[in-house]
């Protein structure tokens, strides 16, 4: 590895680095990776904006074999790609092993997806000539790239959230070149991935622009990004502060431009009665497993558990408590996350109404992240605030209610969320339809018995919801539906067939799926 970024077709370096920290020590991790300066920004955005037009009239197969062959060449550095990602995020090697396979998944979906058709979305309403009281025209309706997108990669998922993850497939199979702003916390892994993908172009034939990677460790950098003219749209995931901070940029700009920002969300898990009678201590377990994995640094980690109080809650308490006191230390992302980890456990310790119930094995070591379990009441959740704000890593509060209607008023009360969970029996179906309508107003997705850790890449995903879990709701960033993000639609009236695009001619060259009327 020799501390350049692809630019387009280039390997750019500078006089000026930064290092990545290895978290598990604290230590600085050889070799220094230049930084992008204002004029690289400005080379990426140019050399995508030069792609874009003949990149978005690429054949969907054409697109298909790209992402396909990002794969191949993500696959082709398995071993040093995920020892690379090893030490720079402090995750063990099956979490990134299952990160890499979800990754290249994600790009071999999408790739089915384009050859299926239906994300181009063509309607055709034919000409009616003799219609009374007027003719109506012939109409032809396809969706276009929206332009060149900037992608922010994410600390927390090194691989399928960053720079060949879900934000950047959706993108590219949309027909978006696309500039990534790798996460400085892993910018080696960033590089490995960069390249393979400039290596995919090269060999795809594309023109040179359609994938560039920008990195360093400042902010100026993102935002320098977010304000060129020819960036389209954003995709970004991170923390609530960094994705509004982009959005206002967004919205200030002369033109401004859409930005997908998936921030944060405490994804409460409802306890019902039947089921927590019958499984209190199973529940108390799983819970604590889904809430400490990967030392809980997921945007789906079940931050709060809502029931009603008694003695079948106090079983599935005094479960996740052992659990969770038997839980090892691991290492966070990040100084900066382990720090702002443990402030947050600290605030929600030193609260007034709130008790601690168990914390996790302490260790020695930089950046350990040692899990804490919390409970409170219904009443004081409700009434302060603070005590709904994410606190990201494995800590959660247990909200005691007083009965199901504080169940709601709980629930009534929260933001938007990612996720809601419902462990529940036959016995709880009809407590649970009573829910359900409030559950579908905050969350993205809302599941039964299982946990929301762990998000299925599929068509059906939503990986979304209101605000703050992200800042549009309409869609989603896991799935195939992320490729609408980086559409718009475009009606041709009257345009005779020789100056059609392919997708919308006559002879429907691409044997697109249209809806005909
Ligand atoms: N909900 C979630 O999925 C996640 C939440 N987080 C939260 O974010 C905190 C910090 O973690 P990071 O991953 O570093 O997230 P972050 O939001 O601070 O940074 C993510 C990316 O956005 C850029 N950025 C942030 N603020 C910016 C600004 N004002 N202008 C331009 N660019 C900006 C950063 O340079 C980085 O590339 C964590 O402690 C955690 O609370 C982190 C990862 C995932
Ligand atoms: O739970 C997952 O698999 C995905 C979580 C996620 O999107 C995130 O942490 O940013």
């Amino acid at each position: 590895m020799d501390g350049t970024f692809p630019i387009g077709a280039r390997a750019v370096s500078s006089d000026v680095t930064f290092l990545a920290i290895d978290p598990s020590t604290d230590a600085k991790i050889e070799p220094a990776f230049a930084v992008s300066s204002q004029d690289d920004i400005a080379d990426a955005c140019s050399l995508a904006d030069a792609a874009f037009d003949t990149f978005r009239e690429t054949d969907p197969e054409a697109r298909a074999v790209f992402l396909e062959t990002i794969a191949d060449e993500i696959e082709a550095i398995h071993a040093p790609l995920v020892a690379r990602a090893m030490q720079e995020s402090g995750l063990p090697q099956p979490r990134l092993e299952g990160e890499r396979g979800r990754t290249t998944g994600q790009l071999r979906l999408f790739a089915k997806h384009l050859r299926q058709g239906t994300w181009a979305s063509v309607v055709i309403d034919h000409a009616q000539p003799d219609r009374k009281p007027a003719p109506r025209s012939d109409l032809r309706q396809r969706r276009i790239a929206v332009g060149p997108v900037a992608v922010f990669g994410a600390s927390n998922f090194p691989l399928a959230f960053s720079v060949a993850g879900g934000d950047t497939a959706s993108a590219l199979a949309a027909g978006c070149p696309v500039v990534v702003k790798g996460h400085p916390a892993h910018p080696g892994t960033s590089v490995m991935v960069g390249k393979a993908i400039q290596a995919a172009v090269a060999k795809c034939g594309l023109p040179e622009g359609v994938f560039s990677l920008v990195q360093g460790p400042a902010n100026e950098l993102g935002a320098a990004l977010v304000n060129d003219p020819r960036i389209k749209a954003v995709g970004f995931t991170g923390s609530r502060s960094g994705g509004l901070a982009l959005v206002a940029l967004a919205a200030a700009r002369p033109e401004p431009i859409p930005v997908y920002a998936e921030m944060s969300s405490i994804n409460p898990v409802i306890l019902f009665p039947a089921a927590l009678a019958a499984r209190g201590e199973a529940l108390g377990k799983a819970y604590v497993g889904s809430l400490t994995m990967g030392s809980g640094q997921f945007c789906t980690n079940p931050g709060i558990v809502v029931a009603v109080d008694g003695p079948d809650l106090d079983t599935f308490v005094e479960a996740a408590a052992a659990a969770l006191g038997e839980a090892a230390p691991q290492v966070m992302l990040t100084p900066g996350i382990h720090a702002s980890y443990e402030q947050g456990v600290a605030a929600l310790a030193g609260h007034d109404s709130v008790e601690t119930l168990a914390r996790g094995i302490d260790a020695e070591g930089a950046n350990r992240g040692r899990a804490a379990l919390f409970s409170t009441t219904g009443k004081a959740f409700v009434a302060d605030p603070a005590l709904s704000h994410e606190v990201f890593g494995a800590a959660s509060i247990i909200i005691r209610c007083a009965d199901l209607a504080e169940v709601r008023r709980v629930l009534e009360t929260i933001e938007g969320q990612l996720t809601i969970t419902l462990q529940i029996d036959e016995g709880d179906h009809a407590d649970a339809a009573a829910l359900l309508p409030v559950l579908e107003r905050k969350a993205g997705r809302i599941l039964a018995n299982g946990w929301p850790t762990g998000v299925e890449v599929a068509p059906a995903m939503v990986h979304g919801g209101p605000f703050p879990a992200t800042s549009d709701p309409r869609t989603t960033s896991v799935g195939t539906a992320a490729i609408e993000r980086f559409l718009r639609p475009v009606c041709y009236q009257d345009l005779p067939d020789a100056l059609l695009p392919k997708a919308v001619k006559h002879g429907n060259p691409l044997g697109l799926p249209r809806t005909e009327g």
